[in-house]
C-alpha cells in the first residue's frame, strides 16, 4: 500500500505492470487476440492505456434474461403509470386495467418529447462550457466532451418559467402521462434499433466488452458500441444526461402545479415542495458535476443499446418522477420533528455521495493531485490504483450508499399509506446491489490480486458493518 503521490511519481515502474496476459475465455477468440495484439502495439506509445481486453460473461440472466427485461421493463413502467393514476394505488388493486389501445397514442404528445429532445440537443451543441477530456480509451484516443449540463438546465428552466408566465398549462404533462411515456418509448426503440446497425460497423476498440456476445438480442440490449457519435455529437452521454435528466425536474414541476390545481391550493403541499427540491438538488448536482460522469461505470464501461436508451429516455423520467405524482392526488400531513429528520438524512446522503464520487473522479483524473497525497493506494497490474483510504475505506461503493440515503428521504415525505411512493427505494437498492456485484466481477477480472487485497482491506461493500 502506498500514497497516492507515490504511486504516480514513478511511471515506468507502473508501465512495467501492464497486463498482457492473453484471455481465449468466452466469446470470439480470434476479436480477442486481435485486441491483445493491438494492446501490445499501443503499450510503447499509450504508457496509461488499460490492459487485456477480453469480453465479459454475460449479464442480466444471459441471452434469455435479456429478451425477458427487453418485454418487462417496459409493462413494468406501463403498470406503475397507471397503477399511481388509481383512488387508491394498493397493492390489492395491483395490477391496474387496461387502457384501450388508442388511449395510449397521441401524436401531440409525440411532437412534444421530439422537441423537447431537440432542444436540449441544440443546448449541448452550443459552444458554452468546458470542453472535458474522458478516460483514456482502449485504442489510446481520448475523447472531448462538451460539459454545459448546468447551463443546460438554466436556460431549460428559464424558457419553462416564461412559457408558464406566458399561459401556458403545464398540467398537460399530468394528463398526458401516459401518451408521453408512449412516444418516449417509440423514440427509445427507435434510437436502440439505429445504435445497433451502426455498431455493426465499429471496429473492436469500439465496442464494449460487455456488449459483443455475437447474440442479436443480447447485444441490442446491453449495448454494443461504447462511444457513439455523430460527428462530435456523444448519444450516450447526451442521453444519460439531458433529455431525461432535465425532464425528470419538468416532469416534478408539472406535478406540483397538477397538485395546486386538483387540490385547490395557493402553493404546493410541504410534502411535494421537498421531493421536487431534493430531486432538483440531485439533479442540478449531476450537471454541475457532470465531468464526474466521464468517470463511472455507464460511460467508461457499458455499451450504448436499449438498456441504457430506455433507462435515460423513459426509465428516469417516468419512473423517477412517482414520488411527486404519487402526491398530487395523495396529500400527507408533516410534523416539523419529521421535516427536520428528512432534511438531515437528505444532507447527510448528499455529502457523502458528492465527496465520494468527486474524490474518485479527481484521483482517476489525476492520481498525483495534492489534495489527495494524504490518501492510501493500492498499485495494480494495469498501471492504475485503487484508493482505499477516504471514502474508499470506508465501504467499496460509499457513493451508493449516499445515494441511497438520498433516496430514502425521497420517499419519507409521501408516508406510509401506500408502497408505490416506496417503489423508487425498493428499485434503487436492487439496482445498486446488482451494480455493485456486476463491478465487482469487472474489477477482479481487471485487477486480479490487487483486488483481492482490497476487499480483505475494505471488507463491507455498501453499508458498513451490515452489507
Ligand atoms: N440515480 C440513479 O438511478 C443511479 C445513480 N447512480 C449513481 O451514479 C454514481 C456512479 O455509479 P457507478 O457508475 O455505478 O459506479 P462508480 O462511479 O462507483 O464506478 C465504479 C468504478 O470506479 C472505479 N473504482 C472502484 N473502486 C475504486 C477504488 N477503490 N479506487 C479508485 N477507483 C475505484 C472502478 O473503475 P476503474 O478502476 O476502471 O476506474 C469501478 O469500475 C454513483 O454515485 C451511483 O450512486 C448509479 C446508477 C443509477
Ligand atoms: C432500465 C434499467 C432497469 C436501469 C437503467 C439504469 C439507468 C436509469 C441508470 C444507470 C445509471 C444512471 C445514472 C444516473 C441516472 C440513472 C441511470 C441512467 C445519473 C445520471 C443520475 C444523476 C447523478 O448525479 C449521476 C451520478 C450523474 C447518475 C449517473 C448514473
Amino acid at each position: 500500500m502506498q500514497s497516492a503521490a507515490k504511486e504516480e511519481a514513478d511511471p515506468e515502474k507502473n508501465q512495467g505492470r501492464y497486463n498482457l496476459r492473453r484471455r481465449k475465455d468466452d466469446g470470439d477468440v480470434k476479436e480477442a487476440e486481435a485486441k491483445s495484439e493491438h494492446q501490445e502495439e499501443r503499450v510503447e506509445k499509450v504508457p496509461a492505456a488499460p490492459a487485456a481486453p477480453a469480453p465479459t460473461p454475460l449479464d442480466f440472466g444471459g441471452k434469455i434474461g435479456a429478451f425477458f427485461w427487453m418485454l418487462f421493463l417496459p409493462a413494468w413502467v406501463l403498470f406503475l403509470v397507471l397503477h399511481v393514476d388509481q383512488k387508491d394505488p394498493s397493492l390489492s388493486n395491483f395490477p391496474p386495467a387496461l387502457p384501450s389501445l388508442e388511449t395510449f397514442w397521441d401524436p401531440q404528445a409525440l411532437v412534444f418529447v421530439v422537441l423537447w429532445i431537440l432542444f436540449q440537443a441544440l443546448l449541448y451543441i452550443l459552444p458554452v462550457g468546458k470542453l472535458s477530456d474522458g478516460v483514456l480509451l482502449r485504442s489510446g484516443k481520448r475523447l472531448k466532451y462538451r460539459t454545459n449540463g448546468f447551463f443546460a438546465i438554466v436556460v431549460s428552466a428559464a424558457v419553462v418559467a416564461a412559457a408558464v408566465y406566458q399561459g401556458v398549462d403545464l398540467t398537460y404533462i399530468h394528463s398526458h402521462f401516459l401518451q408521453l411515456t408512449t412516444a418516449s418509448f417509440l423514440i427509445s426503440m427507435m434510437l436502440s434499433i439505429y445504435l445497433y446497425f451502426r455498431s455493426r460497423s465499429t471496429g473492436p476498440d469500439e465496442r464494449a466488452l460487455g456488449g459483443n456476445s455475437g447474440n442479436v438480442i443480447y447485444d441490442f440490449f446491453k449495448g454494443r458500441e461504447l462511444n457513439p457519435r455523430i460527428k462530435e455529437f456523444d448519444l450516450k452521454f447526451f442521453c444519460e444526461m439531458r433529455p431525461g435528466l432535465i425532464g425528470w425536474c419538468l416532469i416534478n414541476f408539472a406535478m406540483a402545479l397538477a397538485e395546486m390545481k386538483q387540490q385547490n391550493l395557493d402553493a404546493p403541499s410541504c410534502s411535494m415542495i421537498l421531493v421536487n427540491i431534493f430531486q432538483l438538488i440531485y439533479v442540478m448536482d449531476g450537471l454541475w458535476n457532470e465531468e464526474a460522469i466521464l468517470t463511472t461505470m455507464d460511460l467508461m464501461h457499458d455499451g450504448f443499446g436499449y438498456m441504457l436508451a430506455f433507462g435515460d429516455l423513459v426509465w428516469v423520467p417516468f419512473t423517477y418522477t412517482l414520488q411527486a405524482r404519487y402526491l398530487v392526488s395523495h396529500p400527507k400531513p408533516w410534523s416539523l420533528p419529521l421535516l427536520a429528520t428528512i432534511i438531515i438524512l437528505k444532507i447527510v446522503g448528499f455529502y457523502i455521495f458528492r465527496k465520494s464520487n468527486s474524490e474518485k473522479n479527481a484521483f482517476r483524473r489525476n492520481p498525483s493531485d495534492p489534495t489527495l497525497s494524504h490518501l492510501k493506494t493500492i498499485p495494480t497490474a494495469t498501471g492504475k490504483s485503487l484508493l482505499v483510504s477516504g471514502w474508499w475505506g470506508v465501504v467499496r461503493h460509499p457513493n451508493y450508499l449516499g445515494d441511497l440515503i438520498m433516496a430514502l428521504a425521497w420517499s419519507l415525505p409521501c408516508g406510509f399509506s401506500h408502497l408505490l411512493p416506496w417503489y423508487y427505494m425498493i428499485y434503487f437498492i436492487i439496482l445498486l446491489v446488482h451494480r455493485d456485484s456486476r463491478d465487482m466481477n469487472e474489477c477482479r477480472r481487471k485487477y486480479g490480486s490487487a483486488w483481492d487485497e482490497y476487499c480483505r482491506t475494505v471488507r463491507y461493500r455498501i453499508i458498513p458493518r451490515v452489507y
